[in-house]
């Protein structure tokens, strides 16, 4: 069974008195299997973080149906979702959501604060995951002292401590130097093999080369699916550059 499953999903704008109507997403169909590792590409206003947010349940589309698991997103309860969700999902957000007025250690506990966890449990797992993103020095800093740099990749502890199924991440290399954005490019690349699945946001050939399959979004659609097959990181990167100019160019399907 698919892990998630998009279908038909449309998301209109509507403004607050109901003037203007923007079409984010038109008719968006995909499925995700256990433990793909899937980037999604396109232009900047093509709906991508629509689309994320609204697999984050954050927002809800204008029609259309997210499953995730076998269930239909839209059955949940309120009451039920954000438990539902603290177990499923794991975000890293463009804007990284941390609270200013808890350390960066503080931030990074806070979901499993919120599920019960004990201390002991936390710091055991948060040791590996700062030494990867090499955090360590700076936990007990809160985020007004950090670089953005810093703050994503707290970000990115913060959603790989609780264990999610799936990673939404959007842009996760966005404020990252080219050495810190490949080490968590590695982060990713090493969790996605113990079995995590990740969707990720990304304006980034490189950091997209290292997906398995590469989706690209244009005009609220799925314009085109690239999967890596036996293709290396280079090879990838090559064919992601050459459907990203068929895409802004405006072309046909590239098959
Ligand atoms: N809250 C909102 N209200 C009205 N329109 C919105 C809202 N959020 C996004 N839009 C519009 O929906 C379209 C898709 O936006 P979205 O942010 O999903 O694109 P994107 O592909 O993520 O862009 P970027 O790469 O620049 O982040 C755009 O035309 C945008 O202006």
């Amino acid at each position: 069974m698919a892990l998630l499953e998009v279908k038909n999903v449309k998301k209109i704008y509507t403004t607050r008195f109901g003037g203007n109507k923007v079409e984010a997403l038109r008719d968006v169909n995909f499925s995700v299997e256990p433990g793909e590792y899937v980037a999604i590409m396109g232009e900047s206003g093509s709906g991508k973080s629509t689309l994320l947010n609204i697999l984050a349940q954050l927002d809800r589309p204008t029609s259309g149906k997210v499953i995730l698991k076998g269930r239909d997103l839209s059955t949940i309860k309120e009451k039920e979702m954000s438990a539902f969700r603290r177990q499923n999902l794991g975000f890293v957000f463009q804007d990284f959501h941390l609270l200013d007025t808890f350390t960066l250690k503080d931030n990074i506990f806070l979901p499993l604060v919120l599920s019960g966890r004990r201390y002991e449990e936390m710091e055991q797992r948060l040791a590996p995951i700062a030494r990867h993103l090499g955090i360590e020095k700076i936990l007990e800093k809160y985020p007004y002292e950090v670089s953005g740099g810093q703050k994503q990749r707290v970000a990115v502890a913060r959603a790989l401590i609780i264990k999610p199924q799936i990673i939404l991440a959007d842009e996760p290399t966005g404020a990252l130097d080219s050495k810190a954005a490949q080490e968590l490019l590695r982060l990713f690349s090493s969790v996605n093999h113990d079995g995590q699945t990740i969707l990720m946001v990304t304006h980034s050939v490189k950091a997209a080369s290292s997906a398995n399959r590469v989706m690209f979004i244009k005009d609220g659609e799925v314009f085109h699916q690239l999967y890596r097959g036996n293709l290396t990181d280079e090879q990838m990167y090559q064919k992601i550059s050459d459907t990203l100019t068929v895409l802004e160019a405006g072309g046909e399907h590239v098959e």
